[in-house]
This record gives C-alpha cells, structure tokens and sequence, in this order.
C-alpha cells in the first residue's frame, strides 16, 4: 500500500475509536438524563400540587409559610433543571463530535522526552475522566495554540505552570463529515494557504461562520490574549476582526473556567440587530450560548428608557436624504461636536453648576418651624463630598429631611392622642384633622422637597441650551466650532419635538449616568466592541462609566466611517478615555474576504494609501454598467441576479445609498423576481436576494454585490467615496456598479 493509504487506513482507525468513546460518554449521559428527567418530572408535579390550590393569594401574611415551602420545591426544581441543562449541553457537544471530533494533529515532542506525542485538536475536548486520557484537545487549550503559531520544528506554549518547550514532528489537517474521514493532508505553510484559499473560494452561508480550523497566527494572538486590559485592533476590511471578536470570546470563556467568568459576564456591542443576528451562530458553533449582545440604540434605551430618542438608522437615513447642504453640514456639525471630548468637558462643567445655579432650594417648614433653610440645604449638597454622584447626594438629602419631619410628626401626633385623652367629646375632629393634616402635609411637602432633590435629566439639559451666554461662560476655554450660535439654537428647536435627537440622546445618557450611577455593568468582565470606528468619544465615556471595571476588545477600521471623517487618532482617544493599565493596539492587514480583483477595484476608494492586501484568491474583474434610463437599469439589474443565481450564490446584495433608493428598487423589482427588501428595523438573514441600505451592510458579506444606483447625484463627496469603499469590500466573489445618467465622478 502507499504511504497515504496505510496512513489514511490508522488515521480511520483512530477516528472510529475516539467516535466510539464520544458515543460511549454520550449514552451515559443519556441514562443518567432519563433519571434525572423522571425525577425532575415528579418535583414538578409535586411544585404543582403543593401550590396550586394556594396560589391565588401567596403574597398575604397568613400564607407566608407556604410561600417558603413553594420557594423550597421551587429552588429544588430549579437545581435539578440546571444539571438537566448542563447534560444537555454536554450531550450536544458529544453529538458534534461524533460527527467530527477533531481538525487537526500535531505531533509534539515534549522537551526531555524521546519521543512525540500526538495531539489532536478539535472544537471541544474529550477526556476519559476514568484515567484521565485526553482524546482530543479544545482548540483553545494552550497545547493548541502550538498548531496556530508553529509549522514543524522548535515550539514553545505558555501553560498555567509556565512556558513549555518541544519540537513539532508533524501538522496534520482533516477533513471529517458525518463520522467518517473524506481525507488529510499533512501541512506546511503553503499547503494551508491553499486548503484556506480553497474554503474561502466556496459560497458564502447566510451567517458568519466559525474558523477555527483556519485561524492565522496574528489573529490568534489576538485571540488568546490575556496580558492587556484594553486590546485594540485596526484591521482592514474582510480581515477577519468580527471572527477574531467572536472567537476571543469563545477563548475568554473557555479561560473563564478557571477565573469564573461566564456567559453573563461578557457583552457584545455590535452596531445593528441584522449584523446581530448574522453573527448569531458563531459562538453556538463554538459551543458558547447565552453571550448577550446589544446595539447601542438599545444601550441609551435602557439608561433612558422614558425618552424617544433617534435610532443610529435614523440618523444616517437623515443625513443621507438630506438635500439642503446647509441643514446637512449643521447636523453633521452637531452630531461631532456633541459627541466630542470637549461637549463632554462642558457637561462635567455644567453638571458642577446644577446645584449652585439651577437646583432650586426652598425653606422647608413643618408645623410652623423652619427645619432647614434654603442657604443650609445649599450649603449642605455644596460640602457633600464629590464621589457619590449627586443625584444620589440628593436621594440622601432627601432622605434625611422625611426622617426629621416622620420624627416631628410623631410627637406631634402623640401631642394630638394626649388632647384627645383629656377632651374625649373632640376623638372624631381630632383624627379628622390629623389624617388631612398627614395627606396634605405630605403631597405638598414632597412635592416642594422634590424640586430640588428629584434631577429630571431631560429638563436640565434644556437647561443648558436655554441661554447662549451662559452656554459659552460655560465653556470658557474650550473651543467651541465656529458655527456654534446655530448649533444651539438648532439643538433649542429639536429639544422641542418628540424624538430627540441621537447626540442629544448621548448627552442625555452621559448625564444621567453621572448623575446617578449604573448599578448593572459591575458584572461585566468583558467588553467587545466591534465596528468600532462609528462610535464617538462621547460612546466610549458611556461605555466606560457602564462598565468601569471591564476589560475591553475593540475592533474597527478607519476606513469604513460613515459621515464621519477617518481619524488616525481613533485609537490613541480610546486609550486615552478607558485608561486602562495595560493596553495595546495591532492591526490586521490581510482580506480574507474579497478575490484580488474585488480588492483592487476597493482600493480605488480609499483616500489614503493603505497597507490593505488580499489573501491572494483570484476572481472576475468588476465592472461598471451604464443603462440608458431606470428601465434598462432594471433589465441589467435583473439579468445580473439570475447570472448570481446561475452561480448558485447563497447570498446577492444590492446595496444602495439610502434606505429610500433601497425601497425604490424594491417597489420596481419586487413583481419580478423573488427579493426582499431589508429595512432598518429588520432581524432578518440575508439569505438570497436582498436590497438594503449600504450602512445596513457593515459588517456583513455577500457571494455578490450589486451597488445600485452609482451616479452622480448619490455618490460625489468624501464621505459618498468612503460609503462606495464599504459597498465594494462586501464582495466575495462578484461585484458590479449599476447606473443611469451621469456616471460618479468617484468611479474614474
Ligand atoms: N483565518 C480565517 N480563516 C477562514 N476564514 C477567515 C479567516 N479570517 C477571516 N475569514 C473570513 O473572512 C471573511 C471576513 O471576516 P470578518 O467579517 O470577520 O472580517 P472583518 O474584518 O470584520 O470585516 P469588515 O470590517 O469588512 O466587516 C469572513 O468570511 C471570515 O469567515
């Protein structure tokens, strides 16, 4: 037999022993679940029993102690489920082995010993926990990452007990479906690349996938970072940073064993619920449910959930649509501006104030003494120490000033009984007057305490925008943007409506947050932002006071702002505002996604030179089609799609500028063909054919893009030019540019 053939017939052998032990394990598990499963049934019924015919009114005091025997099945039933779950899972992650157990093999040769050891890695470990065989190796053990980091010969892994060193006599890749080995090469550096050339060359599935099997050396020393407090990642377009996001998550979990970090320690802050839910399998791929992950729209919702605030799509959809140049430029103005480090400035300044300007102080009388004058009170909030927010500050002035008035009113009541002891005749309009007495003492005396101790946010950032003057006394010393007289009277005018504005919106969370504190973010460990270059300053000072005490993952790329100006400082500010001790920032270089041509075609787009290179996967050339008026545009259009479904692509966009034009294609395509339209509000995948705003697209991919639309009344400025660069990079294997009339003068 050949070499392969004898290899290939062991490494078979191998295979079926380990899936054997998978399934042996898994049908223990199994026996024990349907115990279990029994017994948790009968708690159940038993919870049901003991509590059904009481249930009605469990909260009185005479039920008391049925309430404590419910709460004693209830916590016994809540045990039992929790191992049920833990089963579960564990049975899962069997069944996924089972089907394939292991990616790879490494052969290492510990140091001292005299001979290698074969290693295989897969997505979870297996272990005979009789005799402590370990069958395979999670991939973010530290053992692993001898397989991301070295080819064969001298390699090192950092264990818990120190730096361990070896040899790598062989680096073995499989390709393992439904149980059975198709086949394995054994690999060096050129071969992988071609294996990942191969992977990358396939259709893309409607959701992000897991790459374990292929992660590269510089992405996995992201990934498996531990030193730095603050990790922060510029990395070019299609460089992999949402999958390195989600792959550090899986590892810091995997870490988190040992440090007790868990599902509800992390978040992820990702920029919309489409991008949410087309990342949404990752982490299950990788055997990791329950990460929370949120939007920032939902952030400001819950710090501020009274208030309507503008959705980030709002914002965007209203700078894009806006026609009138002048009212374009204020809003963008606004927006920077509030969301700079010096409006922050201003409102520390102004939040200094509120108690020396605007809170409004009264005498508080009770029973015809004066028990704290206006000036004390003042005084009193002016000398509390700084480091409780002053909202709290007042909560507890409040407080204070109820306890001397419940004591007065109690003497005074005690003064009232001994009355009605002497004069009997008078009981009836005693206790009359003294319940009026306590309900309009207490409505009306609130009511005046609560002025000055209750910090409706709302009503005091208009505060700050009711005078000009005192606006720029305020600021005195930070620079204010020239156009700063419309800007304020701009914000007076939308402080009016219903919605408020985004950046307002911002400010408004700042102040609260300052103000009062948040109690919830203290459980976060672990933040993950990514697609980090659309947040401002003023995100990141929300970010931090959320979650003072997390470490933080931050991933973004420059390049792909929208209506925002690429800042070389990005970072440098992120550093400066979560101030962390130990901080780093790496940038990734390399696409993954697109071919060379698509890539090429991209660059064109990019106002700086960038380092951007392609993982060298080559393609068809883009290209750019003319029609004569919309409805040869829409014959193109169609004609494009049906050659993308003849590809049998999973996923086509047609992208355009706005969710407007979006809509407009729709309408005029949506008879004849299948397409669905995605709007902003969508949770949706983007399986097939879909038409959707560009800034709708961040983050996402597309066997093939369709820019609709590319002419020159949609696409002139910078900020259309950055826009284009983000259409063009969503591209994986095709990409074409639609449009009628004048052709934009950023195509060349
Ligand atoms: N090591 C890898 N092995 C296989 N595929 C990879 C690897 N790294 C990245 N990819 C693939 O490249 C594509 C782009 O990855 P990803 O979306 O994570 O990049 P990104 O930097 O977040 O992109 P963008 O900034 O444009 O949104 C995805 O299809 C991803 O699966």
């Amino acid at each position: 037999m050949e070499t392969y053939e004898v290899e290939l017939d062991l490494e078979t052998k191998h295979l079926n022993q380990v899936i054997a032990i998978a399934e042996e394990q898994w049908q223990d598990i199994r026996k024990k679940n349907g115990e279990q499963q029994s017994d948790f049934m009968e708690a159940k019924r038993e919870l049901w029993e003991n509590s059904s015919h009481s249930i009605s009114n469990l909260w009185s005091k005479d039920r008391f102690y049925e309430l404590v025997a419910l709460n004693q099945y209830g916590s016994a039933v809540s045990s039992q489920l929790s191992v049920l779950e833990q089963d579960e899972n564990k049975m899962r992650a069997l069944e996924k082995m089972m089907d394939s157990p292991y990616f790879a093999r490494i052969d290492f040769q510990f140091q001292g010993e005299t001979e290698s050891e074969p290693i295989y890695i897969g997505r979870a470990s297996l272990i005979d926990e009789k005799d402590v065989t370990i069958y395979v190796y999670d991939w973010r053990s530290p053992l692993a990452s001898v397989f991301y980091r070295f080819g064969i010969g001298e390699a090192f892994y950092d264990a818990p007990k120190g730096r361990i060193s070896g040899k790598v006599h062989l680096k073995r890749q499989f390709e393992i479906h439904r149980g059975t080995l198709d086949y394995f090469f054994d690999a060096d550096v050129q071969i992988m690349d071609e294996f990942l050339r191969r992977l990358l060359s396939q259709n893309a599935s409607t959701k992000m996938k897991a790459i374990v099997e292929t992660i590269q050396k510089d992405q996995d020393l992201i990934i498996r970072d531990m030193e730095n407090d603050l990790m922060m990642v510029q990395g070019v377009a299609g460089s992999g940073k949402t999958s390195v996001a989600l792959h550090r998550v899986a590892y810091l979990m995997y870490q988190g064993l040992s440090a007790k970090l868990s599902a509800h320690n992390i978040i992820i802050i990702s920029p919309n619920s489409l991008f949410e839910q087309y990342i949404s399998n990752v982490l299950p791929e990788l055997g990791e449910d329950h990460v929370e992950s949120v939007n920032f729209d939902d952030v400001l919702q819950t710090i501020l959930p009274s208030l309507l605030i503008q959705k980030r799509h709002q914002l965007l959809e209203g700078l894009l649509t806006c026609d009138d140049p002048d009212k374009f430029r204020l809003m963008k103005k606004s927006v920077a501006f509030k969301a700079s480090p010096e409006f922050k400035e201003i409102l520390e300044r102004f939040i200094e104030d509120i108690p020396r300007k605007w809170l409004e102080f009264s005498d508080i009388d009770y029973d015809g003494t004066c028990i704290a004058s206006r000036d004390l009170l003042k005084m009193t909030v002016l000398q509390q120490k700084k480091a409780m927010p002053l909202g709290l500050r007042l909560q507890r002035l409040e407080e204070s000033i109820f306890k001397d008035i419940q004591k007065m009113r109690k003497a005074r009541m005690k003064k009232l009984k001994e009355f009605v002891r002497t004069y009997p005749q008078h009981v009836y309009e005693v206790e009359e007057f003294a319940r009026l007495l306590s309900i309009d003492e207490s409505t009306e005396l609130a009511h005046r305490i609560q002025q000055f101790t209750k910090l409706d946010v709302y009503a005091y950032y208009k505060k700050l925008f009711s005078n000009l003057n005192y606006f720029c006394r305020l600021a005195e010393g930070i620079s204010l943007p020239e156009d700063m007289d419309l800007i304020f009277k701009n914000t007076q005018e939308n402080l009016k409506g219903d919605q408020i504005p985004l950046e307002d919106g911002l400010a408004l969370a700042f102040l609260q947050l300052r103000l009062y504190g948040f109690q919830y973010g203290k459980f976060i460990k672990q933040v993950v932002v990514d697609e980090a270059q659309d947040y401002y300053p003023l995100h990141f000072e929300l970010l931090q006071m959320l979650f003072p005490q997390a470490r933080y993952t931050i991933l973004g790329d420059i390049y792909q702002t929208i209506e925002k100006p690429e800042a070389m400082d990005f970072f440098d500010e992120i550093n400066k505002i979560l101030d962390k001790k130990r901080s780093v920032l790496i940038t990734m270089n390399k696409s993954f996604r697109c071919t060379n041509e698509i890539l090429d075609f991209s660059k064109r787009f990019l106002q700086k030179e960038s380092e951007i290179q392609s993982f060298s996967r080559s393609g068809r050339v883009p290209e750019i089609y003319e029609a004569r008026n919309q409805e040869g545009l829409d014959e193109l259009l169609i004609k494009e799609i049906q050659l993308c479904r003849e590809e049998n692509y999973q996923s086509v966009g047609l992208l355009c500028k706005t969710e407007r034009d979006a809509m407009a294609v729709y309408q005029r395509l949506k008879d004849r063909l299948e397409i669905r339209c995605i709007n902003s509000d969508a949770i949706a995948d983007i399986r097939g054919v879909c038409i959707l705003p560009l800034y709708m697209a961040k983050g996402l991919e597309f066997d093939a893009v369709l820019l609709c639309d590319t002419d020159g009344e949609h696409y002139t400025t910078e900020a259309d030019q950055q826009l284009l660069y983000i259409g063009c990079t969503r591209a994986l294997h095709r990409l074409n540019l639609f449009y009628t009339g004048q052709k934009s003068p950023l195509l060349g």
